[in-house]
């Protein structure tokens, strides 16, 4: 099979459902998660920018989702993974706007082809309960940007602190666009306002709960505040604008675009974010996606995984 052949949708999310099984109700991929409140508050900076109601400086509520990435339900919080911040805006004149991002600085695939092949691969076999190394060797010669994912990290910890010590980056490249009616690509990151972003080592985190992460932003919670800066950072000429596995190298314009304050952690059934497809092209007036292939599949998919849970969902609440 040709491995760069076309990958729709409902093959990706086929490919988590065989990978990860399904959780009937529950998301087929960044299944393990914790639903949040909270308020951002843009800069005039960010106003400069963009024209969205999101970024003229009036506070803004805010629904919101950190997660595991994968579709396993029950994964231990200590386990190295990727993890997500997403976030749905209600913004003054009613607009939603929707973010969904990982606390990975760039993506491992530059396509959806190479998403949908590394859920195949890595699919455990039957036989061993393990990938078939044979099989990731081939997915990886296939797609050889994965090797500048795995180098950035190959000396760190992915087992974070606390949701509240990781900063969250849009990876993909976006559009502001100003009342001027001029553009501007951009990425951006939500960064720990109060501490440094902090993970742990194997042996820090050993002793922890399989659910500390939820029980450390509620100790925090308690003890003062939780916030993130969010930075945008201008392209420079040249920067890839549609390949979110490449980050950008060397000196950039960053600006200081407002503040996102968290207020509540909830984890019920009747918590507001279960109902949210944080479908990540749902943008305001003032901010366009870009060309960039994943994003533009990551509509599709999660529409799909909507569909799925929302089918599956009890309507008794
Ligand atoms: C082709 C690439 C991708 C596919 C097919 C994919 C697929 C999915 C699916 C099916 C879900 C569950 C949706 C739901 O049921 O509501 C999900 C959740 C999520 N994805 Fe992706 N994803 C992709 C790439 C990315 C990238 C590049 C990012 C970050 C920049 C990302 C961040 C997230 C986050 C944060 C969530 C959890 C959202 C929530 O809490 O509801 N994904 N993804």
């Amino acid at each position: 099979a040709d491995v760069h052949a076309q990958a729709t949708p409902a093959q990706i999310v086929s490919a988590l459902e065989n990978k990860f099984g399904v959780y009937p109700g529950e998301r087929r991929n960044h299944t393990k998660g914790i639903c949040f409140t909270g308020e951002f508050q843009a800069t005039p900076e960010a106003a400069e920018l963009s024209r969205s109601p999101l970024f003229q400086g009036v506070p803004v509520a805010v629904t919101g989702r950190f997660s595991q990435a994968g579709g396993n339900l029950h994964i231990a919080d200590h386990t190295p993974n990727a993890h997500g911040m997403a976030l749905r805006f209600t913004l003054p004149d009613g607009q939603l706007h929707q973010m969904a991002m990982l606390d990975i600085p760039f993506f491992d695939v530059a396509t959806p082809e190479g998403f949908l092949q590394k859920q195949l691969a890595t699919t455990p076999d039957p036989a061993t309960g393990k990938p078939d190394p044979g099989k990731v060797q081939t997915f990886k010669n296939a797609f050889p940007e994965t090797r500048r994912l795995a180098q950035a990290l190959a000396d760190q910890s992915r087992i974070p602190a606390g949701y509240h010590r990781l900063s969250y980056n849009s990876i993909h490249t976006f559009m502001l666009e100003n009342t001027e009616g001029q553009t501007t690509a951009v990425r951006w990151s939500f960064v720990p306002a109060e501490d440094q972003p902090a993970y742990l080592s194997p042996e820090q985190a050993a002793s922890l709960d399989a659910n500390y992460l939820l029980q450390a932003l509620q100790t925090q919670l308690d003890a003062g505040e939780i916030r993130w800066h969010m930075q945008i950072t201008l392209a420079n000429d040249g920067d890839p604008l549609t390949d979110p596995s490449q980050p950008w190298s060397g000196n950039h314009k960053v600006i200081e675009a407002g503040i996102l304050k968290l207020q509540a952690v909830n984890t019920g059934a009747d918590a507001a974010c279960r109902s949210i497809n944080f479908d990540p092209l749902r943008l305001s007036d003032g901010v366009k996606a870009s060309d960039d292939p994943v994003l533009q599949a990551r509509s599709p998919a999660y529409a799909i995984s909507f569909g799925k849970r929302s089918q599956e969902a009890s309507l008794a609440q």
